[in-house]
């Protein structure tokens, strides 16, 4: 099939609750967020949800947030891709407004770090500069480190930068990319922040 036509864009990731009843703090936070706007599908490994880049962010974040504040220990890591839809099952989304569903502006420390791989192009390490001395500018940058970028603040600024850097990393030119994010929240680690 043909790729890179679709604007959708998907992320597939896990949460990782570091408690005993991690089933229920996945499966709520699953639950209570509004994925009307978004293809969803989770299984035994992971879930994915795709649609327009505005909803899939604000999809992602209301899960890290909704998952976050049970206090728990927690680590979500995934993928977020767009370029090569492979299938349709999720274009029906692309119809949506922009008008995001989860709007909980709740404070909430995360400490992370993300790899972006623009496919095929041939100026890739500009782009990834660019969005590390954006995160410099911006506050929210962390640490520099082999294969990643620590990236940390406030939810809503690390999943702000982030859809930024998703959309700075894209062009028409160049519509494959793959961005990695791991994040750690509610870490001992970072001493009740
Ligand atoms: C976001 C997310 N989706 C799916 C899984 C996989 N998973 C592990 S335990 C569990 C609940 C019991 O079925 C599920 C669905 C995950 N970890 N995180």
């Amino acid at each position: 099939m043909e790729c890179g036509l679709s604007p959708i864009i998907g992320f597939r990731f896990s949460l990782y609750p570091m408690a005993d009843n991690f089933v229920e703090v996945i499966k709520g936070a699953l639950s209570e967020t509004d994925t009307s706007n978004v293809w969803m599908h989770t299984d035994d490994v992971s879930t994915v949800i795709r649609g327009k880049q505005i909803h899939v962010f604000n999809v992602a974040k209301a899960i890290a947030l909704s998952a976050a504040k049970t206090g728990k220990h927690l680590a979500l890591s995934g993928t977020f891709s767009a370029g090569c839809p492979g299938d349709t099952t999720g274009d029906v989304y692309l119809d949506k407004s922009d008008e995001i569903a989860n709007r909980d502006a709740t404070k909430q420390y995360v400490s992370s770090q993300f790899a972006l791989y623009p496919m095929n192009n041939p100026m890739y390490m500009d782009i990834i500069y660019k969005e590390v001395d954006r995160a410099k500018q911006q506050g929210v940058f962390n640490d520099s480190m082999h294969y990643a970028s620590g990236i940390h603040g406030d939810i809503h600024e690390v999943f702000a930068f982030y859809e930024e850097a998703f959309s700075n990393a894209r062009s028409d030119d160049h519509k494959h990319l793959v961005m990695t994010v791991s994040m750690s929240i509610n870490s001992p680690s970072h001493g009740g922040r």
